[in-house]
């Protein structure tokens, strides 16, 4: 299919392009310039621009007969969007209907969209599926429920089709070692921990050690970047071959608290990480764990990196050969 990728510069979808690409669609990936990095892109047409333009957008769709979009492109900092709740619904809500609206128009049916974990807020049970009431704690979230509302109605009048993928936490890089993750400010959890590992950060603030959780600190469930990318293109193709609109949870059915990340990643890289105990971060629930058995059951995915040192370890090449990220 000719696909178009917003937000395809990014960490996860520069990985999902690759994806893509190895089963031969032929991929546009649009990114404005606030965060891309131009040699996370191989193999796809590179345009920079925002998802907003809709004039850029209805000549991409005419130019390369695009049939489907994957939907990366937003802001997507838990405690950012708690400081900065407009710029959230201004990125994620308004300049996500716009595109779709775009879409709407051009008659591109197809679109795979970045939910992410974030929707479902403080957990009433764990593993959490796609079943579980959405009540976001934070403006992040929020803005991603209210796409996802969108999505279904546009559905019901116009005939878009869609995936929402709830992402867990992304972790790890491609194992070729050449893509990975490289954000400007990074507030992720494990490149953190691995930029302290190699000396580049004095040590690694833990944001809470007072959560209902065996050790007090949060807990995640990481999901291998590649396992992500693999289900946007089940998706996209189920979607093509007819399947119904669906949510899907993407995570392991694993949680790690950051302390065991901590450890975890002390035995990857054999290096001490020294660590500081802060207070908590707003915003952030105290566990996350997912039940993906949905597209399990539906799609046929299966994560192939379920094993957390094998996670950090494809981050630890990532970061072991390009410490200062992409060449800028
Ligand atoms: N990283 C995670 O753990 C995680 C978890 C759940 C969901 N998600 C979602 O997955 C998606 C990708 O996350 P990521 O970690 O790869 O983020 P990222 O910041 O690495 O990538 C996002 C890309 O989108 C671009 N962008 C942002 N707004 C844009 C706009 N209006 N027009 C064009 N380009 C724009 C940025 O330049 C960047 O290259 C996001 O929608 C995020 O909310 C991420
Ligand atoms: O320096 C740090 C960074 C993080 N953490 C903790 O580590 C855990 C993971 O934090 P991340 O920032 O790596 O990830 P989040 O869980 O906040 O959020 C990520 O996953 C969410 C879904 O779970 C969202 O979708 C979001 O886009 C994505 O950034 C959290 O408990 C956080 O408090 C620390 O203790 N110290």
């Amino acid at each position: 299919m000719n696909v178009l990728v917003s937000g395809g510069a990014g960490y996860i979808g520069s990985h999902t392009v690759r994806e893509l690409i190895k089963r031969n669609h032929f991929v546009v990936v649009l990114d404005n310039l606030t965060k891309w990095h131009r040699a996370a892109v191989q193999g796809a047409e590179l345009v920079a621009g925002d998802t907003a333009d809709r004039e850029l957008l209805r000549g991409l769709f005419r130019k390369y007969g695009i049939e489907a979009v994957m939907h990366f492109a937003a802001s997507s900092l838990v405690g950012e969007s708690v400081r900065r709740p407009s710029e959230y619904y201004y990125n994620n809500v308004v300049k996500g209907l716009s595109l779709m609206d775009a879409m709407v128009e051009a008659g591109v049916r197809f679109l795979i969209f970045s939910s992410t974990a974030a929707v479902y807020g403080e957990p009433r049970e764990v593993p959490i599926t796609e079943a579980h009431p959405a009540n976001p704690t934070n403006p992040y979230g929020a803005t991603k429920l209210a796409v996802e509302g969108a999505m279904r109605w546009y559905g019901e009048a116009y005939g878009l089709r869609y995936a929402s993928l709830r992402y867990f936490n992304a972790a790890g890089a491609d194992p070729a070692g050449d893509i990975g993750e490289d954000h400007d400010p990074e507030t992720h959890l494990i490149p953190l921990v691995l930029k302290t590992a190699l000396g580049l950060l004095p040590r690694l603030e833990v944001y809470g050690t007072d959560y209902p959780t065996p050790d007090g600190t949060c807990i995640r469930d990481y999901i291998h970047v590649s396992d992500l990318a693999e289900a946007h293109v089940l998706a996209l193709e189920a979607l093509a071959a007819g399947a119904p609109s669906a949510v899907y949870n993407l995570g392991n059915g694993s949680g790690y608290s950051v302390l065991e990340v901590v450890r975890a990643a002390e035995e990857v890289t054999g290096r001490p990480i020294p660590v500081h105990y802060g207070p908590r971060r707003a915003g952030d629930p105290s566990v996350l764990v997912a039940g993906s058995e949905k597209i399990k059951a539906d799609l046929g995915w299966r994560p192939r990196f379920t094993s957390l040192g094998d996670i950090i370890g494809t981050a630890w090449r990532w970061h072991l050969g390009h410490p200062g990220g992409f060449e800028k």
